[in-house]
């Protein structure tokens, strides 16, 4: 470790997310510094490094990760783009943040998996950040305490405002819905073993070649039912809801009346417009506890398994989108290292 024993991380990718995470690096976050930023539009790196003094600009992973006072890489590349990175890393034996996916399907998300077997120790936390938002934490302890009794059924939605270009029904899969999945599997302790996906009929806002909003359901090992709804164009702001419905009762968060105002005959709130607003402090709390797990030389969080896990389900549920009806999904067995 450099400078004073913090931390010296290196981001890979200087796009919205990277962007989001150097600022929270250098200015909210304790323990760790930006040495490097990584990104293939070079401008778009150095803009970012000509900003922190010590940092430097790369267009390289491995080059940055090879860097004196790199001891930490945090990937906000696109997911395609994530593997490669990861098996750098790893051959280098550096603790790595790397935003979801893990990769965008089973075989590349195995093949990480295998190097870190191969390393023989975690390395890798993947950025599942729900599980660091304080409501998905309370729902959590409040399902691990037994109250409400056993979970059946868990419905979703998750809307965005907007969609970036270009994004496919392939990425509401693997870039939005795959949160569900994450949480989902760490909410109720089960495996998803099936995926349906539905599509009701398209909103006129959708773009060419994109079906939204879209229906997916997930079954899972111990017999519950998911239910996702996923409308990525909904236009009028970001939101993410869950309720559990259990044996005893049910549980919902994400209804963001955090303030209600009445005024001029009519009450409200207002809704979040994107992901950086509403998960904001999930997004600090997860950097930070990254940031001290890897100080003290441990990796904790969401890990590889988890991250493989979840490309499994979401490749079944692009199979499904494609090829229709429901896709079972097979999970190799889980090593020993992810408990
Ligand atoms: N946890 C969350 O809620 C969110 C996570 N994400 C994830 O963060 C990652 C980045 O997403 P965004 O920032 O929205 O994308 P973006 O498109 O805004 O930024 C990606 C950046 O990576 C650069 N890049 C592309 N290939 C690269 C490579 N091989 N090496 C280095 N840099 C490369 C691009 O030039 C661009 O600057 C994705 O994995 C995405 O799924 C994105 C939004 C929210
Ligand atoms: O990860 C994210 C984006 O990549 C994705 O595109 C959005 O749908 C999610 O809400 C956001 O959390």
């Amino acid at each position: 470790m450099t400078q004073r024993g913090t931390l010296g991380v290196a981001v890979i990718g200087t796009g919205k997310m990277g962007a989001d995470h150097v600022r929270r690096l250098h200015g909210v976050t304790g323990g760790a510094r930006v040495a490097a930023v990584v990104d293939i539009d070079e401008a778009r790196a150095e803009k970012i490094a000509n900003a922190i003094e010590g940092c430097t600009a790369y267009t390289d992973p491995s080059a940055a990760m090879a860097a004196d006072g790199v001891d930490a890489v945090l990937i906000a590349s696109p997911g395609p783009a994530h593997e490669a990175a990861l098996l750098t890393a790893l051959e280098y034996d550096l603790p790595v943040l790397c935003e979801k996916p893990l990769t965008p399907d089973a075989a590349s998300a195995l093949r990480v998996m295998d190097a870190e077997l191969k390393l023989g120790r975690r390395r890798i936390q993947v950025g599942f950040m729900r599980r660091y938002d304080t409501e998905y934490v309370k729902l959590k302890s409040l399902l691990g305490n037994g109250y409400l009794g056993r979970p059946l059924m868990l419905h979703n939605r998750h809307r965005n405002a907007a969609a970036p270009t270009g994004f496919t029904s392939a990425n509401l899969i693997n870039d939005s819905v795959v949160h569900e999945v994450d949480a989902t599997r760490w909410l109720l302790g089960q495996e998803i073993t099936a995926v349906t996906v539905l599509r009701p009929t398209s909103s006129e806002n959708a773009p060419e070649g994109l079906d939204d909003p879209q229906f997916v359901i997930f079954e899972t090992d111990g017999g519950a039912l998911v239910d996702v709804e996923i409308f990525v164009n909904c236009g009028f702001g970001y939101q993410v809801q869950a309720e559990v419905v259990c044996e005893r009762g049910t549980a919902r968060i994400g209804e963001g009346h955090a303030m209600v105002t009445n005024m001029a005959g009519r009450w409200g709130g207002t809704i979040a417009q994107d992901f950086t607003e509403r998960f904001e402090d999930a997004y600090d709390r997860e950097v930070q506890a990254w940031v001290d797990a890897t100080r003290r030389g441990e990796v904790t969080g969401p890990s590889t398994w988890d991250g493989y896990a979840a490309a499994a389900v979401c490749e079944a549920g692009v199979r499904s989108q494609t090829e229709g009806g429901r896709v079972a999904v097979q999970l190799v067995e889980r090593p020993a290292l992810y408990g």
